[in-house]
């Protein structure tokens, strides 16, 4: 069968965070795909790279037949359109016009559009129900009224494959169900592939023929959507119990969520000590926490993003008053805490007079012979505003055994060592 849109090894960071691992697949030629996959888990992201507004940072795409990169724009705009899932527009045009420029491609270079253009534009119209709407201005009507228009554009651009993200969550239940009808008649009579990301799985369930399953960056299956949308198979990745029976009206599965299983979180016996300030320590916290690291912080400013955070998950931390200098006291208890965790780290949060003395800390439990990190996008610590001292201080430390670590992945892995 011949392949619609082939995705080899794709993987794609956000700053350092893996957002897409390594994932593969293949989507036929004239099918409806449909992404599903709990929030977070890189569904929208997944949709930007086969879009080409994202570039993987490996693997390749090929799209009918074609490396992605080697299209044109004009040229990828006729085998592909995209709905994205924020439809502002920041001009004033009116929704004719956004809707003919989907025949742009199609219109050679100083030509007119020519009638069978604007009988294309108005059939895409009449099909969306937007015709009514054309001599409105684009952002002077309903997110929802605005959502079919984008799809009536991208209907209108008649490509061979059409990208959705979330296209009917601005849609009362008439109109989702009236645009998924049309997006599956012109994949059944047409034979445009559509591939959508969708919320809601009785509608996907519905519709498509394929799903691809996420989670957490990963594929965790894609298949016939009757091999996917099991009890087995759903509950895992959304962590709910819930029913799946045959809807006697529509013949389609039906999803009913029935409660949310509290997962008992695997608690790690290994504790780390954060040392960070304003957001460095965000996404390292977050997963550690959720990993079942036991956390400490500090010394942290109040009111800094990362207490705010630290604060959220009730983590143990020293604290000190915001816009002050580290005291005695909260040096004491950041010493105590570190002194009772594996591991201490410190992110790239910059070094001042105010916290300087969190410096300290690392050299403590370096001499204590304590495995001491710091997280690095670079060798080089960029944010010094001591005049050089904290620059000579880290120097000093990484001769007393301060490991750098490049990026929170490979913090990660070091951290999976320790048992
Ligand atoms: N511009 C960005 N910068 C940094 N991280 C981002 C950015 N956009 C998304 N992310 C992160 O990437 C991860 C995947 O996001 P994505 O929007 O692809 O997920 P999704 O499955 O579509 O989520 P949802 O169901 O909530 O729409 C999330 O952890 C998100 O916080």
């Amino acid at each position: 069968m011949a392949k619609s849109l082939i995705a080899n090894n794709l993987t794609f960071k956000y700053d350092e965070s893996t957002i897409i691992d390594n994932i593969s697949f293949e989507i036929e030629k004239k099918s409806f795909v449909t992404i599903i996959g709990p929030n977070g888990s890189g569904k929208s992201t997944l949709l930007k790279l086969l879009a080409a507004n994202l570039e993987p940072e490996k693997g390749t795409i090929i799209l009918n037949d074609n490396e992605l990169n080697d299209y044109s724009t004009k040229s990828l705009a006729k085998e592909m359109a995209v709905v994205p899932q924020e439809t502002n527009i920041s001009y004033d045009f009116t929704v004719y016009d956004i809707v003919l420029m989907g025949r742009n491609p199609h219109i050679k270079r100083f030509k007119k559009e020519s009638p069978q253009d604007l009988s294309i534009v108005k059939e895409a119209m009449e099909a969306t129900n937007t015709w009514y709407l054309r001599d409105r201005n684009i952002n002077e009507i309903s997110g929802g009224e605005r959502q079919r228009v984008i799809i009536a554009k991208a209907i209108a651009q008649e490509p061979k494959v059409i990208l959705l993200d979330e296209p009917t969550s601005s849609l009362d239940i008439h109109h989702q169900i009236e645009v998924l009808d049309l997006l599956k008649t012109l994949n059944k009579e047409k034979g445009v592939t559509i591939v959508a990301v969708l919320h809601d799985m009785n509608l996907a369930a519905r519709y498509s023929g394929e799903i691809i399953l996420m989670h957490k960056g990963n594929l965790i299956t894609m298949g016939k959507t009757e091999a996917v949308m099991t009890v087995e198979i759903l509950q895992q990745a959304y962590e709910m119990e819930m029913v799946i029976e045959r809807n006697s009206y529509t013949g389609c599965l039906q999803i009913h969520p029935i409660s949310l299983i509290k997962r008992q979180k695997e608690l790690k016996n290994v504790g780390v000590h954060i040392i960070c300030g304003g957001g460095t320590g965000k996404g390292l916290i977050q997963t550690l926490v959720d990993r079942g690291y036991r956390v400490t912080l500090g010394v942290v400013n109040k009111g800094d993003s990362d207490w705010e955070l630290g604060c959220m998950y009730n983590l143990e931390m020293a604290e000190e008053m915001p816009f002050s200098e580290i005291s005695d006291n909260s040096l004491q208890v950041a010493h105590k805490l570190a002194n009772s965790t594996d591991v201490v780290i410190m992110t790239e949060v910059p070094i001042g007079w105010g916290n300087y003395k969190n410096l300290d800390i690392l050299e403590a439990q370096l001499n204590q012979g304590k495995r001491v990190y710091q997280l690095c996008s670079n060798e080089n610590i960029k944010f010094d505003y001591t005049g050089g001292k904290g620059l000579n201080k880290i120097q000093l430390l990484r001769e007393k055994g301060l490991i750098v670590v490049e990026g929170k992945d490979k913090m990660l892995e070091l951290l999976e060592e320790i048992k």
